[in-house]
């Protein structure tokens, strides 16, 4: 379909998938994008972990427990759901629907395995890989972060180096550098506004 721009219409929406590994800063990105005011639906997913000290439910997450997550996947209530550390994490297909029916644009973050899911459900959504600048960098980050213990931060290292090998099957990839937030912010504005204007802009059905 050419672009609605095109007979003055708005653009498409967009759905799109920010992922890479834990810590390297999605969470912080799409914070910086709602304070500067970028205009997007966030998907907030169910999470069956508990609520970290500052987290509210209905904003950051839907805090779940497993009983009530279990019945969520048996309902066929998610779009997707991973097992992601130990806990479930999963994407209400309401929320999606939901925000889709909006009219504005749509992201999900979501861990890479998630966004392999995604693809194969919405191979047209627009794929962002956030990636750090080193793996000590991302050590860096966890540790500051004090969410993890010494052994969980290893074992996210290790699945994050696996984790960099799966950019590839991304569209575009974002170096989060160290202290230039606003730079990675800026630059996935940038991809979106581009794909906005492409003149066979990608359509997702869900
Ligand atoms: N560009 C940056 N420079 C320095 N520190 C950063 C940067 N981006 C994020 N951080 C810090 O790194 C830590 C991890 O960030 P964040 O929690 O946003 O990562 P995440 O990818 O959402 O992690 P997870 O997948 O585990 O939820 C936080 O303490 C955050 O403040
Ligand atoms: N596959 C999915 N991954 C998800 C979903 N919601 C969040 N996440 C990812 O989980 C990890 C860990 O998050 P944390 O808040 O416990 O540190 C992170 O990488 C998220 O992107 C989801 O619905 N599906």
């Amino acid at each position: 379909m050419l672009n609605p721009l095109l007979e003055g219409k708005p653009a498409t929406p967009l759905l799109v998938v920010i992922s890479g590994p834990s810590g390297v800063g999605k969470d912080s990105v799409l914070m910086r994008m709602r304070e500067l005011g970028f205009p997007f639906h966030f998907v907030v997913t169910a999470n069956s972990r508990p609520k970290r000290p500052g987290e509210i439910d209905g904003f950051d997450y839907h805090f779940v427990t497993t009983e009530r997550f279990e019945q969520m996947i048996r309902e066929d209530e998610l779009l997707e759901w991973a097992d992601v550390y130990g806990q479930y994490k999963g994407i209400p297909k309401f929320e999606v629907r939901q925000a889709m029916a909006s009219g504005r644009d749509v992201i999900l973050r979501i861990n890479v395995d998630g966004a392999a899911t995604i693809k194969r459900i919405a191979p047209e959504a627009l794929f962002i890989f956030l990636a750090p600048s080193s793996l000590d960098e991302l050590r860096h980050r966890l540790t500051l972060r004090r969410t993890e213990s010494a052994d969980e931060i290893e074992q996210r290292l290790a699945v994050a180096a696996h984790e960099l090998e799966q950019a590839r099957l991304f569209d575009y990839v974002v170096i989060n550098h160290e202290s230039r937030l606003d730079e990675a912010a800026g630059q996935i504005r940038a991809i979106i506004m581009a794909e906005k204007l492409r003149v066979y802009p990608r359509q997702v059905t869900l």
